[in-house]
């Protein structure tokens, strides 16, 4: 046995419940000898990954780096972020989205009007983020060598403005994706302030990576949903949720089918998050056409139209167009 599989034997030993879903069930002949412990399917050996973290993404869909990022980029990004706001950059792409609650309301050029920032794929200094060597060394465990950015969020949730509508619903991110395999997809979301419950911060439902993509639809909330915001129609109550607290520069790799959400920013603040998500550039594009991704398909499909008017075009041509490559070479997405 290598070492590497020794190692990995002995963490499995150690961890209670990862057991018996890593470890091959035991046959009559291998009881008394060495079962060799399943293939991890979430992860690859690349080095990065201590044993225990490949079990803890296998487990539960989401892996937690702290002091990822440091201050200074994180500082840079906010001033970009700013200058955005302010109007003082144009950024060809990026939509400016608005909360709900204020988006009829007079209109002011600064972070109190900007709720997510999303596509700053040609902003060169926001996109330094989707290349950062340490960020890109981890997202390479889950995608392999050939890494594309395909979609970028700066996210700056508002201090609710008291119909809640500054909540996330529960969702997988999958839902947004006419690209597979799932497994070699992955989101990088790092937090520029400290999130907390009070500032909703990201909630997260563990484990549910290993389930299907499920049914979304907008939630029947009273204070009304931010366009596009769709959420899972039915998901268990009783499953258990982990507030997933983070200090600035702290970074959280999750799954694309893991089941999450934020809750609401019951703080005066504006709670800033910067995330990334990548893909394998060997993925391939599905059509969502029968599925029930078809209502998110129509949706941005209409978006693309209407700001861009970009006639016909295809679901997937919105992603090809948008992603970038950042590492390796560019295969297939
Ligand atoms: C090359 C092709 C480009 C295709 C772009 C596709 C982009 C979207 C893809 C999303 C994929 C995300 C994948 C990531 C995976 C996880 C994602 C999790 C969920 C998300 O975060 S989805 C992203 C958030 N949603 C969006 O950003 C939606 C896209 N943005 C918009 O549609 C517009 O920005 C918006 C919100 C409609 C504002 O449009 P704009 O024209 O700038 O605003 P107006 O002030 O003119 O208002 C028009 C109209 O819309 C109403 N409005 C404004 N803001 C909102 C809001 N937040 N929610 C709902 N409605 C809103 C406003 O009141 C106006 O209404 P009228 O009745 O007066 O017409
Ligand atoms: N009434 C609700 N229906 C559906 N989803 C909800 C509801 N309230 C909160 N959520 C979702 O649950 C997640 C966690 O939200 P939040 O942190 O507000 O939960 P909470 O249990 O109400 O916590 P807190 O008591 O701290 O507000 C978010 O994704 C949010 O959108
Ligand atoms: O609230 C956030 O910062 C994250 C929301 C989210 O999950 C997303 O935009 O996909
Ligand atoms: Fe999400
Ligand atoms: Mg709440």
């Amino acid at each position: 046995m290598s070492r590497a599989a020794e190692r990995l034997r002995t963490v499995i030993h150690h961890l209670d419940g990862a057991t018996a879903t890593i470890r091959a069930p035991p046959t009559s002949a291998q009881t008394l000898t060495y079962s060799p412990p399943q293939k991890l399917r979430y992860s690859f050996d690349t080095g990065t990954l201590t044993p225990e973290q490949r079990l803890f993404y296998e487990e539960n869909g989401f892996l937690l780096i702290k002091n990822l990022v440091s201050e200074t980029d994180i500082d840079r990004f906010r001033k970009e972020f700013e200058r955005i706001c302010r109007q003082e950059v144009k950024v060809p792409g990026l939509i400016v989205m608005r909360d709900v609650a204020i988006a009829k309301s007079e209109f002011v050029p600064d972070q109190r009007a900007v709720s997510k920032l999303q596509d700053f794929q040609e902003d060169p200094e926001l996109f330094r983020y989707c290349a950062l060597p340490q960020i890109l060394k981890y997202v390479e465990c889950f995608t392999g060598p050939n890494i594309m950015a395909m979609h970028t969020m700066l996210i700056n949730k508002p201090p609710d403005a008291g119909k809640k509508t500054s909540r996330h619903p529960m969702h997988q991110d999958l839902h947004y994706f006419p690209f597979r395999p799932t497994d070699r997809i992955v989101c990088a979301w790092t937090a520029m302030e400290r999130v907390t419950r009070q500032n909703g911060c990201l909630v997260v439902l563990p484990g549910t990576h290993k389930g299907a993509l499920q049914e979304h639809d907008y939630p029947d909330w009273e204070g009304g949903v931010n366009k596009m915001y769709h959420g899972v129609r039915d998901y268990d109550p009783d499953h258990p949720r982990l507030h997933v607290e983070m200090e600035k520069g702290d970074t959280v790799f999750f799954h694309p089918l893991l089941i999450h959400g934020s809750g609401m920013n019951q703080t005066q603040g504006f709670r800033k998050a910067i995330s990334c998500h990548y893909a394998s550039g060997d993925c391939y594009y599905i059509d969502v056409r029968g599925t029930t991704q078809e209502n998110i398909e129509n949706e941005v499909k209409e978006l693309a139209q209407k700001k861009y008017r970009m006639n016909e075009v295809a679901f997937k041509d919105t992603w090809a167009f948008r992603g970038r490559l950042v590492q390796g070479e560019r295969t297939s997405l």
